[in-house]
């Protein structure tokens, strides 16, 4: 078994299961062509640059859905986690802003930027499963994300294809693959397995893997509309240049 699937959730634990039961989507989340691109350093540009700023207006909206599992959260312990998680998610956009920065973007255009169908879908989809369920749906929502990236940063470290030197994305890489991030990531799957046990996961494990599934493919859309851009730009110079 590959190292990073050892790194989340216990053995038979609630994470692992739902993790387990969408491998076709997971795999294609975790290893889509995208992540590929950020690994080598081959990604285009355009495709990081509309994806990089989607992803700020995405944080903020992730912030607030972690400020609802404060609300749902039924220990004070959870209470100071999801606490944290908002706090480094803030963090977090400054890498953000630090690239657009480079590129002679400014915040306030950044912010300005109308967010797309991908980004509303995803964020607007996990808020709805926190407001409509219990803590238990909320986290199930929000594991893709935040487990899901430190499993992305793992596999990327395990690439034999990867760029180590010179990499244009390699702040992206080790913003994920960082000791603190990381402990996140394997606390917030943790949390997952511990709710599994005192909130019934077995007998709701039919919906909490639908929502789980259903994040595992909103998150490979989400990468897949810098892809998608990045072909419209390179339409766009080829018919400018043909
Ligand atoms: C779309 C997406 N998923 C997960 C993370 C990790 O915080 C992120 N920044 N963006």
């Amino acid at each position: 078994m590959e190292s990073w699937t050892e790194g989340f959730g216990k053995k038979g634990g609630l994470y692992r299961r739902l993790r387990d039961a969408c491998a076709a989507d997971w795999q294609a989340y975790t290893w889509h062509p995208f992540v590929h691109g950020l690994s080598d350093g081959t990604l285009p540009l355009p495709a990081f640059r509309r994806y990089l700023i989607q992803d700020y207006l995405f944080l903020i909206h992730f912030a607030r859905a972690k400020a609802l599992a404060v609300f749902k959260a039924e220990s004070i312990e959870a209470m100071r986690d999801k606490t944290e998680a908002i706090r480094a998610i803030l963090a977090e956009t400054t890498m953000h802003l630090r690239y657009c920065e480079s590129w002679g973007i400014p915040e306030a255009e950044v912010r300005a930027t109308p967010e797309s169908a991908e980004t509303v879908s995803y964020t607007r989809y996990v808020i709805d499963r926190g407001l409509a369920g219990d803590i238990l749906d909320l986290e199930v929502a929000l594991a893709p994300c935040t487990v899901g990236y430190g499993e992305v940063a793992l596999r990327i470290l395990a690439d034999p294809n990867r760029r180590a030197e010179g990499n244009p994305y390699q702040s992206w890489i080790d913003t994920y693959a960082d000791p603190g991030y990381q402990a996140m990531a394997k606390a917030a799957a943790a949390r997952i397995d511990a709710l599994g046990e005192s909130h019934g996961g077995q007998a709701r494990f039919a919906t909490l893997s639908a929502t789980f599934a259903e994040a595992a493919r909103l998150e490979a859309r989400f990468w897949q509309q810098g892809l998608d851009a990045a072909e419209g730009h390179m339409a766009a110079y080829e018919k400018a240049h043909g």
